[in-house]
């Protein structure tokens, strides 16, 4: 069996995209730091293992006051999000009233009925509107950039729906588990990951050598080979298996396609004849981020820990800022104190606040983000180092039915004997160790357990 990774661009990992300058620092213009918990956590753990990157590991502890600090801007103030029985307990800016009432009150609360609901709702009718407001709206922000309101509970935080359906309660969910889920067997470094409590880690090269190591060992793999510059143009059905042609006008025999394409990008290459798979992989939308890094002198921060998230009721286009330097201080420059930090502006708001992305000036992104560091955080001083990046359409949305949608997809390729399996971002979790987890269990489909 031979296999072919075909890749558009110059280089592969897609939105895993590191800057590295001579001096030493190195900046993310996409994801920072990986989850280990749970079975996708350790799955990453253990490819990370194979690659032979456990001595670039930057391992970020519990006890790290990035662990412990995340911060949301309410009302032109950053408080930090309650966590621990004394955050919980009292009442704390910005909540009117002590978190414990509206847990307790959680579990009284009879069961939903509907099969699917936005993460906005369903957190207001268990929890209450005011956390729905503002922690949930946030955090639906500081995960897919994408509105609550509009985003499903049930593909979006699965295990709080399922909690619900299985306990009738989150809460309760919480405390009793939910005890299923992939089985994923733990290497030493994820054993390690887990004795030390890891909340999160990076790569001491950044987050791009993740995939520059997985493309070396590929590259070692007779039968494997890989080719940059490699748009597929279409996909036909051919005698059992497919034609993918490309853009250089070569076109590949194959009898499966794994595709880890966005949504919409399968649906533009698949035949005519899969017209009702394609209308369902184009309603799978996705929203604009800009991401400014931004490199200033000195310790500038009034408060430390991974950032802060601002509700879209403070500041619709504005979804929050990361002090990269407080959990990865060893991406600092060599020489001299800096703080690194990244804004990030946009998703779901970002035609309403900046309008179409193709006229939006890299100047008038800069503006945006330095102004918001000086208002929320009151530093005056100027980056001395920035980049703005626009990455389009890079945060798939699961709305409100993504299931439905998701299982009509795959119920059409089982029903037409399409040998195509669907993997990446756009369908069962936008992580780092949800895609990888996604390509895993793909190739397993076709080839069994290694
Ligand atoms: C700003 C930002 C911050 C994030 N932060 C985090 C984080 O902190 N932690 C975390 O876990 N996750 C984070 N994520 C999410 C995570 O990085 C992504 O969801 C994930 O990397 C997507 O991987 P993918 O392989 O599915 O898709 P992509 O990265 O989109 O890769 C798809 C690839 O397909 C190629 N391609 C597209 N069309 C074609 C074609 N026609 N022919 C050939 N090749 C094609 C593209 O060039 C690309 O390389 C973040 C994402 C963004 C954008
Ligand atoms: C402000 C925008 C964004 C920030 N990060 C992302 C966006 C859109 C993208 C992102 N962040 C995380 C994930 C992976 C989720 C997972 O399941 O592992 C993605 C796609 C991690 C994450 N970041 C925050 C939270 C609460 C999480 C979930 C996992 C965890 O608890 O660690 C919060 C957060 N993200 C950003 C900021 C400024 C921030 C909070 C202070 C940036």
């Amino acid at each position: 069996m031979k296999i072919v990774l075909l890749e558009k661009s110059g280089r592969c990992g897609g939105w895993l995209s590191t800057i590295r300058r001579d001096d030493g620092a190195v900046f993310e213009q996409g994801p920072r730091g990986v989850r280990p918990a749970g079975a996708v956590g350790r799955n990453t753990l253990n490819l990370v293992s194979e690659l032979g990157l456990e001595s670039e590991i930057l391992p970020v502890t519990k006890d790290h006051v990035a662990s412990k600090n995340r911060f949301l801007y309410v009302k032109g103030q950053l408080h930090k999000m309650p966590s621990g029985p004394g955050g919980v307990i009292r009442t704390i800016p910005p909540f009117s009233r002590p978190i414990i009432q509206s847990v307790l009150k959680e579990m009284l609360i009879r069961k939903g009925t509907e099969e699917d609901e936005s993460v906005h709702a369903f957190v207001s009718r268990r929890l209450g509107s005011e956390l729905a407001d503002v922690v949930i709206d946030s955090l639906c922000r500081g995960v897919f950039a994408g509105d609550s309101r509009q985003l499903s509970v049930r593909s979006c935080f699965p295990p709080l729906y399922e909690a619900e359906r299985s306990r009738g309660s989150i809460v309760l969910g919480m405390l009793m588990g939910s005890g299923g889920g992939p089985k994923v067997v733990p290497s030493d470094l994820a054993k390690r990951a887990s004795k030390e409590s890891w909340t999160q880690w990076s790569l001491r090269r950044g987050m791009q050598a993740f995939p520059e190591a997985l493309e070396d060992m590929l590259k070692r793999r007779e039968r494997v080979e890989h080719h940059h510059h490699a748009k597929v143009t279409s996909l036909n059905m051919n005698g059992g298996g497919w034609e993918i042609k490309l853009d250089d006008g070569i076109s590949l025999k194959a009898d499966h396609v794994i595709s880890t394409l966005p949504a919409s990008e399968l649906a533009s290459v698949l035949p005519p004849a899969a017209q009702p798979l394609s209308e369902q992989l184009r309603s799978i939308a996705s929203v604009n981020v800009a991401v400014v890094n931004l490199e200033y002198e000195g310790f500038i921060l009034p408060v430390t820990g991974f950032g802060h998230l601002v509700p879209s009721s403070e500041d619709p286009g504005l979804l929050g800022v990361v002090y990269d330097s407080v959990p990865f201080p060893q991406h600092n420059r060599s020489g001299g104190l800096t703080t690194r930090l990244t804004v990030m502006m946009g998703g779901a708001w970002f035609e309403q606040t900046f309008g179409h992305p193709d006229s939006v000036t890299k100047q008038t992104l800069l503006d945006r983000a330095t102004q918001a560091v000086t208002s929320h955080l009151g530093v005056n001083s100027q980056p001395v180092w920035s980049c703005v990046a626009l990455h389009k359409n890079c945060i798939p949305q699961y709305h409100l039915g993504h299931w439905k949608r998701l299982e009509k997809m795959r119920q059409y390729i089982s029903n037409h004997n399409l040998p195509l399996t669907l993997a990446g971002a756009s369908y069962d979790g936008v992580s780092v160790n949800d895609v990888i987890f996604s390509g895993r269990t793909a190739a397993e489909g076709l080839i069994g357990k290694t």
